[in-house]
């Protein structure tokens, strides 16, 4: 398949793109060309940079919904619950969008539950998933009425039985299981086999579960698993399924209680040239594993929800040619999409005006952060850009923002939602003060010196 940047080499120089060296972006089609400049929907994305100024994160609310419509359509008749895995993107009017269209969310912490609720998602659809959940964190889920608690391991049993007895709540949990199928993905996002920490392993389930069972307390509802992240082959799930639907009759045959099974998230998107992600096949492997076992599914989608619906749109400061390379720094960095430094992952770069006619060229796209790993793509063969102009790194709506963090002082980005047309500012740019507003400096030190002795 041709790339976006190498479907913009073949314009010759001067003349203007052919028809088919318009780019088939990871995002299509709500981010598209049209008159020449890259479109959010209906939202030239040089309007959103005027407007937030850059480096700016920018998601499609339709391009959410869409793909929620996608899981949808491949579980159709089926009674499955799509529980969007937060931890992708927790933006609050994205998660307001969702829990509108009538989803429900996989959280991991007692904070995300919070904004999960706030954003109107009602406890009866919010899954608290993780492996390290507090004590204090188990009794605020209980308090909220989660109707799902995924437990990860002996020690998190025990803790959870514990709480409920002491808030006279029973727990409805699931126990989260390992099946030990290693999916083809980056070792650093892969969770299914038995070498990571998360799940119980499957042969501990059946004797954990009959002891839930027997705890007032506790009311073991169903068995859940997450076999990893960014996964295009869908065939390590029929594995994965097809192991958890044994344990489900091997607990039936044992006269306990099953009535939901929570078969994670993890499927990829395509960021560079990754074969689509075949939904219905997923879909008919769900139907063809679970549709006659009279169990209620729950899914856990992130990525696929949100990731090709954003975009982190960053303006170049300058080129720089040094030491036989060209360095395109730009105003994004490192601190605002950390995964082409965390995971080697590839994430498209295209100009917002593309020109016709640029020289492409191999280039560094570099951050203004003091890092060696301060880069956004390495030797990437792209048009040329100019100083000022704009570029849209793709498919940059999950494990994006999410993952900035503030280093070297730099404001988070601010994201904006676009609606056909319209589009809002749904998380501003942090003001100086507001990044320094929970310091301290103790009394006992001493004050700042005056300003001209500095
Ligand atoms: C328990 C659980 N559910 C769902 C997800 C969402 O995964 P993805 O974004 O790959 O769909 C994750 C993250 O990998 C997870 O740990
Ligand atoms: N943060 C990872 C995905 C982690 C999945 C969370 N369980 C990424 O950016 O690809």
């Amino acid at each position: 398949m041709s790339t976006p940047n190498t479907a913009l080499r073949a314009a010759e120089p001067g003349a203007p793109l052919p028809a088919d060296a318009v780019p088939a972006l990871p995002g299509a089609p709500h981010f598209a060309y049209r008159g020449g400049r890259l479109m959010a929907d209906e939202v030239p994305l040089e309007d959103v940079a005027e407007a937030a100024g850059t480096p700016v994160f920018v998601y499609s609310r339709q391009a959410v919904l869409d793909a929620a419509e996608a899981y949808r359509t491949a579980l159709a008749e089926l009674p499955a619950t799509i529980c969007y895995a937060m931890k992708a993107n927790g933006n609050g009017a994205l998660l307001r969008s969702l829990a509108t269209a009538g989803l429900g969310v996989d959280v991991v912490s007692a904070g995300e539950m919070k904004l999960a609720l706030r954003a109107g998602f009602p406890a009866s659809r919010i899954v608290f998933s993780g492996v390290g959940k507090t004590a204090a964190e188990i009794g605020e889920a209980l308090d909220a009425g989660i109707a799902h608690l995924n437990v990860e391991s002996e020690a998190e049993l025990e803790a959870v039985a514990q709480v409920a007895a002491q808030r006279g709540k029973v727990a409805h949990i699931l126990l989260r299981v390992n099946p030990d199928v290693a999916a083809a993905t980056h070792e650093k996002i892969a969770t299914g086999h038995k070498a990571t920490k998360f799940g119980i392993a499957l042969e501990h389930a059946p004797a954990l579960y009959a002891r839930a069972a027997a705890d007032p307390w506790l009311e073991p509802i169903g068995i859940a698993a997450h076999i990893g992240s960014q996964i295009i082959d869908m065939s390590p799930y029929r594995t994965a399924f097809g192991r958890m639907a044994e344990l489900v009759d091997a607990l039936r045959g044992q006269g306990l209680t099953v009535t939901q099974v929570d078969l994670g998230g993890g499927i990829g998107i395509r960021y560079r040239d990754e074969p689509l992600p075949d939904l219905a096949a997923y879909g008919a492997i769900v139907r063809e594993i679970f549709g006659h076992r009279d169990v209620e599914i729950l899914i856990e989608p992130g990525r696929s929800l949100v990731g090709n619906a954003g975009v982190l749109l960053t303006r170049v400061i300058y080129v720089k040619k040094s030491g036989g390379k060209t360095f395109v720094v730009v105003d994004a960095a490192m601190n605002d999409l950390i995964r082409p430094t965390l995971y080697d992952a590839w994430h498209e770069i295209v100009p917002v005006h593309p020109a016709p006619g640029a020289p492409v060229v191999p280039v560094d796209v570099v951050g203004p952060v003091c890092e060696t790993g301060d880069y956004l793509a390495r030797n990437r063969e792209m048009p040329e850009p100019v100083a000022g102009s704009l570029l849209a790194v793709m498919s940059a709506g999950a494990y994006a923002a999410v993952m900035a963090s503030s280093y070297n002082a730099r404001p988070l980005a601010p994201e904006v939602l676009v609606d056909g047309g319209r589009h809002a500012v749904v998380r501003r740019r942090p003001t100086m003060d507001e990044m320094t507003a929970l310091e301290a400096v103790p009394d006992w030190l001493a004050p700042a010196p005056p300003q001209g002795d500095r």
